[in-house]
């Protein structure tokens, strides 16, 4: 594994899952930097990982030669300005940012200097190391490249894209999609609950069939998985009157326009910030 040292500025959910797959996949703790503004979560994850921690991002800038830019997209603007000022030079350090809706030139303008950017865009299951990260950069030295893809396939899949845009596409199909198979999740416990089951029983019952469902997919990549499908849905049975339902309520379509909603709002915040 490199010796390279890397810092999380602003470790909040999508950081603590990308250093608790690092971990997981073998990074040495010593290597990584994690901070925050609330000693509280630099508590948490110094526990769970063992990692270094501080509330100082210029002392992590300091020491770090990779930095990972992770705090809210609304919140950049000023963690750069921060950053801009403090007496390093950045021209040294390798910068990824994971944040949605910030370009390299906007994320250039921030710091006030075009330093080498990379932009990620992660997903929460990072964290068991069932990730999903698109990335793109340009001018990346081959060490560098060798590093960043280390750092990412080692939560899950990393791949690269060819142009900026499609960080964009790369948000609406893994980088919030968790989101949707939760709220489908969601909709299943609680339709469960309205019939009788407990709390505990739904739970239990839907993310077993979640989990199944996706490993049976994994499990057999032979199968395509409109197949899977149509080996649960018997001919005039039960599941082909769900799956009519779901269709005739335009499933397709609505999920095809829930991911346009996803690429235009990213790229309105390319505009707003
Ligand atoms: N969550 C996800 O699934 C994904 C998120 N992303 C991107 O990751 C980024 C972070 O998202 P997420 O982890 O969900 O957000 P969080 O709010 O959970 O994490 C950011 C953390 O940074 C802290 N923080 C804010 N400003 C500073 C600062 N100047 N110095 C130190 N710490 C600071 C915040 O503190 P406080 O709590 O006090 O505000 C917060 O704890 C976003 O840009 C998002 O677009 C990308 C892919 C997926
Ligand atoms: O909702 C968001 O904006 C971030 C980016 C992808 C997942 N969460």
């Amino acid at each position: 594994m490199s010796n390279k040292t890397i810092a999380f500025i602003g470790t909040g959910n999508m950081s603590y899952a990308i250093i608790g797959g690092m971990i997981q996949s073998g990074f040495a703790p010593q290597s990584i930097i994690a901070t925050n503004r609330n000693e509280e979560k630099l508590a948490k994850v110094a526990a769970d990982f063992k990692v270094k921690t501080t509330t100082d991002n210029i002392a992590a800038l300091q020491d770090a030669d990779v930095i990972v830019l992770s705090v809210k997209p609304q919140m950049m603007a000023q963690l750069c300005e921060t950053l801009q000022t403090a007496d390093i030079d950045l021209s040294t350090k390798l910068f990824v940012s994971v944040a949605a809706g910030i370009t390299v030139a906007r994320l250039q303008e921030m710091l006030g200097q075009p330093v080498k950017m990379v932009r990620c865009m992660p997903n929460t299951p990072s964290l068991l190391g069932l990730g999903v990260s698109g990335l793109f950069a340009q001018g990346l030295t081959s060490d560098e490249h060798t590093f960043i893809e280390q750092v990412f396939s080692s939560t899950g899949i990393a791949t690269w894209v060819e142009t900026e845009s499609q960080i964009n596409d790369i948000i609406a199909v893994t980088g919030s999609s968790p989101a949707y198979f939760f709220l489908f999740m969601e909709a299943i416990e609680e339709k469960a609950r309205a019939l009788g089951f407990s709390a505990e029983q739904a739970r239990a019952l839907v993310q077993q069939t979640a989990l199944g469902a996706a490993q049976m997919a994994v499990s057999q990549p032979e199968i395509s998985i409109s197949q899977l499908r149509a080996n649960v849905t018997s001919k005039g049975g039960t599941t082909h009157a769900a799956v009519e339902h779901l269709k005739s309520c335009n499933l397709h379509t609505t999920v095809a326009d829930a991911m346009d909603s996803c690429i235009t709002r990213a790229q309105q915040m390319e505009q707003e910030l």
